[in-house]
């Protein structure tokens, strides 16, 4: 093999087929099973667009009857997780805390093994329904605050906010909460998908290549970048500093969190819409500096760069106005992309190939020892 055939990064290689998702740069758009994203958010509930994700079409109104009230009857915090989660320290990252916990229902699910759809439809449905808890508490833990029971009278989103904060609340919020769990569940290859179909592809279990995307997502050039953003917008300030702090990290060569994109280059799909959910919050909670300074940043950005934002941009803010910690963040997004994780684990061993690429060797020509 040639230098000239590597593809750092595997840029620009297409490794395999799927029927989950279409990212489409050209047009800016993308497809979950077909539907653009943009109307699914407007349309539908995260619940919803799990089951899409997953069964390829969206549930009449007795599949949906039927999904709900298998996820509302597995939203409760599984004692054992609770134990380990409790014994982690509070210096430990939250995304550490997800993965763990994750990796405590493997060892502790009997069906682990079972790599049946069946099975593991079963296994992802019951992650969904138990991911916001341990989200949830784990934040509330670090508060000093005790343990919310979920409510099997309201919806994925209403309990999961109800879980973190103690209430519902208002629609708006619930609403933009929604529409980001949405916006983050699924986006074809991306690197943590990527990273959970390659462990599928060993045969190993779901759990394990769960506990693979989220070590994956962690990074800040991946999922960690919606918590790096909040940071960035702490450590500015306020709108009047926006310009200049750009200028300074752009000459340190600083990556700005929260810009650019593998695939998109011109303009993430998806932030027009969260944006708009953004724009809501911040006239619900009377933020508008918050809102100076997104744009100012991104002005800027644009401007000096080229460059415009991804998903995280609009979502870090959003769920600082909702409430969350901002170590909570990237294990919001975990409690969405599970959804994608899982379908394309599914999808993989409907077709599965052991992925295990080249390497063009360059270290030291063959040599002896004495
Ligand atoms: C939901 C998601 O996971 S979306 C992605 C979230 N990640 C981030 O927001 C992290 C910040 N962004 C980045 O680091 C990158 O844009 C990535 C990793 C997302 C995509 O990167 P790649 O496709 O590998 O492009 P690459 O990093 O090579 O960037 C190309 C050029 O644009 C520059 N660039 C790209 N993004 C940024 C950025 N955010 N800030 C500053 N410069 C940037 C690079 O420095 C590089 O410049 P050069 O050619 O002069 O060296
Ligand atoms: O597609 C990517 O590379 C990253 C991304 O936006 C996502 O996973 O949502």
């Amino acid at each position: 093999m040639t230098e000239t055939e590597i593809r750092k990064g595997l840029a620009g290689v297409v490794v395999d087929t799927t029927a989950i998702s279409k990212v489409n740069p050209e047009t800016n758009s993308l497809l979950y099973r077909g539907y653009p994203v943009q109307e699914l958010a407007a349309k539908c509930t995260f619940e919803e667009v799990a089951y899409l994700l997953w069964h390829g079409e969206l549930p009449d109104e007795k599949q949906l009857a039927e999904f709900e009230q298998f996820e509302r009857a597995h939203r409760h915090l599984d004692p054992v997780v609770k134990r380990v989660v409790d014994e982690l320290p509070e210096s430990a990252h939250p995304m550490d805390v997800v993965r763990t916990a994750v990796s405590v229902i493997g060892a502790s699910d009997p069906s682990t093994p079972d790599d049946s759809e069946t099975a593991n439809l079963d296994k992802a449905t019951r992650l969904f329904a138990q991911l916001p808890a341990i989200v949830a508490y784990d934040q509330r833990r670090r508060r000093g605050e005790h343990l919310v029971e979920p409510r099997d009278d309201l919806g994925y989103s209403a309990n999961f906010l109800h879980m973190t904060f103690g209430e519902v609340p208002e629609e708006v919020v619930v609403s933009a909460f929604d529409v980001s769990m949405i916006l983050y569940a699924e986006h074809s290859f991306n690197a943590s998908t990527f990273t959970a179909r390659v462990i599928t592809s060993t045969l190993s279990d779901l759990y394990s290549a769960v506990v693979g995307g989220i070590g994956a997502l962690k990074g800040p050039l991946h999922g960690g970048a919606n918590e790096a953003v909040m940071h960035i917008f702490d450590e500015i300030g306020s709108a009047d500093r926006a310009v200049a702090w750009l200028e300074e990290s752009l000459a340190a060569k600083r990556k700005i969190m929260g810009f650019g994109h593998r695939v998109y280059k011109n303009g993430d799909s998806r932030v027009p819409t969260m944006k708009a959910s953004l724009d809501t919050l911040i006239a619900h909670y009377e933020r508008p500096d918050l809102g100076e300074l997104y744009d100012t940043l991104e002005a800027a950005m644009t401007e000096r760069k080229g460059i415009l934002p991804n998903l995280d941009y609009p979502s870090g803010p959003a769920y600082h106005l909702m409430g969350f910690d901002t170590l909570t963040f990237t294990p919001l997004f975990v409690a969405s992309r599970v959804t994608g994780w899982t379908a394309h684990i599914i999808e993989q061993l409907r077709a599965n190939a052991l992925i295990r690429p080249l390497s063009s060797y360059v270290g030291s020509e063959e040599r002896h020892l004495p």
